[in-house]
């Protein structure tokens, strides 16, 4: 499957990589933050559309052909910056940052004013796609990986703009699906459950698993 790439990357230059891709990433998750937010005059915002526009310039001169994929390190970590959840390069992700317990995957991270949906709360599509994430990044970590076939979300109570965590546990295998299942709390309560079947594709059924299922953890 194209888009997973291997590489050999010195623990130094991996290190310096994500220095890079978290600085430039958190400035533009700060703009547009702002971008949201701003109430300056037309003056102000011409003004900062020529700035922005020249530092896009500015990233422009070098870029990747398409996505950035999925890249495994010769040293056991895999790195999915451009992922939309917990791309460590991506300004939309929010990011999620996640921690694998042996019968636990949790999350906590703040969502602003960029993931509103009703006033003040969460855009239920964001929990939908942060719930995606940290079960399929769960049923991986256990594993018994897969692509998401059926997410089932029940949205109990409003969840508020702010921190919230996210859990997730492996519930059962049953062949290729993997049925995991998970919540989001605020404040301890759960506002939102989830069910998810994640099936590994024919594609990587065999030999194939064995050689992704090696690499561990998001570097
Ligand atoms: C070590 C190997 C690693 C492999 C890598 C896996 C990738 C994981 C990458 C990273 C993981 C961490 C990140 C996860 C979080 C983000 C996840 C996403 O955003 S994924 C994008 C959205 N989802 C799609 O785009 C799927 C599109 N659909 C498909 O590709 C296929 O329909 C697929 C893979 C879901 C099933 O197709 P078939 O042909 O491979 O499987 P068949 O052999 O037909 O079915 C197997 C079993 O699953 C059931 N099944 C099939 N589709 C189902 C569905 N949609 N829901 C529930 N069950 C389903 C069938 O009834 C069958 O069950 P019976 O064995 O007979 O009991």
């Amino acid at each position: 499957m194209s888009g997973y790439i291997q590489e050999d990357l010195s623990p130094e230059e991996l290190a310096h990589r994500a220095r890079l891709a978290s600085s430039i990433a958190g400035s533009v998750r700060d703009l547009i933050d702002a971008t949201v937010r701003t109430e300056v005059d037309e003056a102000d915002i011409d003004e900062a559309r020529r700035l922005i526009e020249a530092a896009t310039a500015i990233l422009r001169k070098d870029q990747l052909p398409g996505p950035f994929g999925i890249r495994f390190n010769t040293d056991g970590t895999k790195r999915s910056w451009g992922n939309a959840v917990l791309g460590r390069r991506n300004p939309i992700a929010p990011p999620v940052v996640l921690h694998h317990e042996p019968d636990v995957s949790w999350t906590e991270v703040e969502l602003g004013a960029a993931y509103e949906g009703p006033a003040g709360l969460v855009h239920g599509g964001v929990l939908a796609l942060i719930l995606d994430q940290l079960l399929g990044s769960t049923a991986e970590y256990q594993q018994v990986p897969g692509m998401t076939g059926t997410l089932t979300v029940r949205y109990r109570k409003a969840t508020p703009l702010g921190r919230i965590r996210g859990e997730a546990r492996v519930d059962r295998v049953d062949g290729v699906k993997t049925f995991v299942t998970g919540t989001i709390s605020v404040d301890g309560k759960v506002t939102a459950e989830a069910e998810g079947i994640f099936i590994l594709p024919k594609w990587a059924r065999g030999d194939k698993s064995d050689v992704l299922r090696r690499s561990v953890g998001e570097g």
